[in-house]
């Protein structure tokens, strides 16, 4: 496999992520998207110890099953849908970024982690609130690595030839805290051939509560359409079990 152009790789993975964040030049759809995930988001994260009186609860789930049937699919849906034909017709990528359950900003589930990219540190900021809950007060574990994968993910891209997690090592140093701005760094540290070393720590002030190591590996960008179409053949194949 040749090397991908660093430049190219660095147009296609890096820069989209944080121009993502950014609330210039977006459509209707995108601010609605948003709206309703932000909404979306508070609501999820209000039904944690909702204080809504027990009598009035099933009527609650009336009215969420009925705004749920206005979004309801007819088959599964991957947010990566149209995404090579965008980036080939030139097409706004950074739309897709909207969706990641980690960054995303149409998506609920996201915390989400705001993404700066400086010379050489990524820098991720976040939040998180209760629905993210482990022990008591804390971020769950599974929560934390997932924040890792994202911004070592990112820092990787200094590389020039990102590519795949491979390997992510997390050392939980202290517990971290809920409702508290944390600060998630990622840095490039080496590359070898293909493979790419990552490392970064989550900051509570001065207080580290986890470092990770993160070995990427850089695969040929065709692979990512590869998954798309296997996804595609997956769904087409559940479709006709179906009829
Ligand atoms: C159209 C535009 C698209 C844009 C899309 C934007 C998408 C954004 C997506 C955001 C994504 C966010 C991030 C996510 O969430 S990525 C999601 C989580 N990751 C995965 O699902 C990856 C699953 N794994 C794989 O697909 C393959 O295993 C990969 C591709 C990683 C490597 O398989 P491949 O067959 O290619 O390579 P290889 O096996 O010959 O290995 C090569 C070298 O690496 C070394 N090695 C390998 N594994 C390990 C290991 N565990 N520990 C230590 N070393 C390891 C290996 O020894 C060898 O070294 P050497 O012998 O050469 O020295």
């Amino acid at each position: 496999m040749s090397d991908p152009d660093p430049q190219q790789s660095m147009e296609a993975l890096a820069s989209p992520r944080v121009r993502a964040q950014l609330d210039e030049d977006l459509s209707p759809r995108r601010l609605a998207l948003r709206r309703i995930a932000a909404a979306n988001r508070l609501l999820i994260e209000d039904m944690v110890g909702t204080q809504v009186d027990p009598g009035d609860l099933d009527a609650v789930a009336d009215e969420l099953e009925a705004l749920g049937e206005r979004f309801r699919h007819d088959r599964p849906r991957s947010t990566y849908e149209g995404m090579a034909e965008a980036a080939m017709a030139g097409g706004a990528i950074e739309a897709f970024f909207d969706h990641s359950p980690l960054i995303g900003l149409a998506n609920p589930l996201a915390p989400p982690i705001r993404i700066e990219m400086g010379e050489e540190l990524v820098t991720g900021r976040v939040t998180f609130g209760a629905v993210y809950e482990g022990p008591p007060g804390c971020v769950h574990g599974g929560f934390v690595a997932a924040a890792f994968d994202e911004v070592l993910g990112t820092a990787q891209t200094y590389s020039g030839a990102p590519g795949m997690t491979a390997r992510l090592k997390v050392d939980y140093r202290s517990p971290t805290p809920l409702h508290v701005p944390l600060v998630i760094e990622g840095r490039f540290t080496r590359r070898e051939g293909r493979k790419i070393f990552t490392e970064g720590r989550i900051l509570d002030g001065d207080t580290v509560t986890a470092e990770a190591e993160g070995l990427f590996v850089t695969i040929d960008p065709t692979k990512f359409r590869e998954l798309a179409e296997g996804f595609d053949r997956r769904i087409a194949g559940d479709q006709a079990d179906d009829a």
